[in-house]
């Protein structure tokens, strides 16, 4: 199957399924909801943890590794914030025929499995700050439909655990971590995001306040939680008896972060970046940058050919950027174009007689299809430069595409019909603690929606996905006019809420 069945503006997720397989990043597996990672998709993950480490170094954070399981006892240690992702977890319970005594849990996220380390490593203020970081798999046994990247029930991810002297430093730190995630969307993976507040209803339960970078899906019109960086207060360090002696000798409890970046990253690049062609690939993330493509005819011989464009991978190459030379003979230059294309190669290097002829070559760039002629010589610094313009064009083009979706609203009459124009809603709003307000919007619009749909009485599934929710509360505040009302309670605003349906 060569060519994508489905167009991505006709049925996005089918588009979604064909784009992933085609272009090799996923192949499907027998248990539901995980999937393999091709080398075309993990690629990208090592380049995101390449940049990522980098960065860590930086933050004076450790890598460290701690063990898959972790006993019933610790998971449970704290009930109220386990018992909402009880269901989610996965137990060992037998090892061969026998069972075991205790069961065991794998890993849905590592607070309870690092915390007790912590509170034995930690007794002074000399032991603080402790800055780790864990690259590991983590297994949630989602019921939700399940996606390639998007929600799987093993993902890959880096999950960030530091413990500070002040509340302070930790909530330093939890915005350090908030703005790498940041940067890997909006640098790496060309995607913008919205950073903010969670509110009290969406924040993580076992935490203090939660922070978030929200990115929009321009082919589904809703919104998705891009990573999250928790400040922990000192939550879970009454929990596990993580306490310090200060410099005055005082027992104190450590001030905690919890942050995490998962695999949920490629999804969200594929789906806001691909076209009815296949991948379209950020440069910096893509595994191969530029690939070279010999017109090989009766003109053109494999053998004149190989010099002129092993020169230019040479070329290329001294310059760091990841290239190929597909010489392969049992494909004619039409296939690999479509193959190359389907896989978000940013540049494709054409070689035809003529252009051996007249030292030069014919480039196409994937995400916009120009084509232009270059000179063979000093092309490794064109095509650099070039490969910078794209990063640069692809980020506008989503950002443009993002923010005409995003709808300022203060009547709620207008929020339900700009839902369904497949916008993000901004609206005043009367403050992050109104749970039962932020209730009362996610159940209104669900049902306005089927209303406006003439789908009443919608089973339950399926209306919760036109319902929506709170995404953040942008760091990014418009001004609020005195006297400005909440959209939803008629209370006076306290602040600028962005809403929207999501994954
Ligand atoms: O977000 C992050 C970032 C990375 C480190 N962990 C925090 C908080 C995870 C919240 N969470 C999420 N799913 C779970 C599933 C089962 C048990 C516990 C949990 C759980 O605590």
């Amino acid at each position: 199957l060569l060519a994508l069945q489905w167009k991505k503006e006709e049925n996005f997720p089918m588009w979604y399924s064909d784009v992933i397989v085609l272009s090799e990043m996923i192949s499907y597996y027998d248990i539901s909801g995980c999937y393999i990672l091709r080398p075309w998709s993990y690629k990208i993950w090592d380049l995101i943890q390449q940049w990522f480490n980098e960065q860590l170094l930086d933050l004076d954070v450790e890598n460290c590794y701690f063990p898959l399981f972790v006993s019933q006892d610790r998971l449970e240690k704290e009930k109220d914030h386990v018992e909402g992702f009880a269901p989610e977890v996965a137990w060992v319970t037998k090892s061969g025929e026998t069972e075991l005594a205790q069961q065991i849990a794998i890993r849905p996220t590592s607070e309870t499995i690092m915390y007790p380390a912590f509170s034995d490593w930690i007794k002074s203020h000399r032991d603080l700050p402790l800055k780790l970081n864990q690259w590991s798999n983590v297994v949630r046994w989602e019921f939700k439909d399940p996606t390639p990247f998007l929600r799987s029930r093993e993902f890959l991810w880096q999950e960030g655990h530091t413990a500070h002297a002040t509340y302070e430093d930790a909530d330093k730190m939890v915005m350090q971590a908030l703005d790498l995630y940041k940067q890997v969307y909006q640098d790496l993976l060309c995607v913008p995001v919205v950073p903010g507040y969670k509110t009290e209803k969406e924040k993580f339960a076992g935490g203090h306040m939660t922070t978030t970078v929200e990115a929009y899906i321009a082919g589904s019109g809703r919104a998705i939680q891009g990573a999250t960086s928790h400040n922990l207060g000192q939550n879970f360090g009454k929990m596990f008896d993580i306490k310090f002696q200060d410099e005055k000798g005082e027992t104190k409890i450590a001030w905690q972060t919890s942050w995490g970046l998962t695999t949920r990253t490629i999804g969200v690049m594929v789906m806001v970046h691909g076209d009815d062609k296949g991948l379209v690939m950020p440069p910096k993330v893509s595994p191969l940058q530029a690939v070279i493509v010999p017109i090989i005819s009766k003109k053109l011989t494999g053998e004149t050919a190989d010099p002129y464009c092993k020169a230019i991978l040479k070329d290329l190459r001294k310059l760091g950027i990841r290239a190929k030379y597909d010489d392969r003979a049992m494909y004619n230059p039409g296939w690999k174009y479509n193959h190359w294309e389907q896989k978000g190669v940013p540049i494709r290097i054409e070689v035809g007689p003529m252009d051996i002829e007249k030292k030069q070559t014919r480039i196409v760039i994937r995400h916009n299809g120009e084509k232009m002629d270059l000179p063979v010589e000093g092309l490794g610094s064109v095509i650099a430069t070039k490969l910078e313009e794209i990063q640069k064009t692809m980020f506008e083009k989503a950002l443009k595409a993002r923010d005409e979706h995003i709808a300022k609203v203060t009547e709620w009459k207008d929020f339900v019909p700009n839902l369904e124009l497949n916008n993000l809603v901004l609206t005043p709003w009367c403050g992050g603690e109104h749970q039962d307000w932020e209730e009362w919007v996610k159940k209104t619009s669900r049902e306005e929606s089927l209303k406006a749909r003439g789908e009443e009485g919608e089973d339950e599934r399926t209306a919760t996905s036109v319902a929506a929710k709170t995404l953040c509360i942008p760091f990014d505040q418009p001004e609020l006019p005195e006297g400005t009302k909440c959209i939803a309670s008629g209370l006076p605003a306290t602040c600028w809420c962005l809403w929207g349906r999501s994954y």
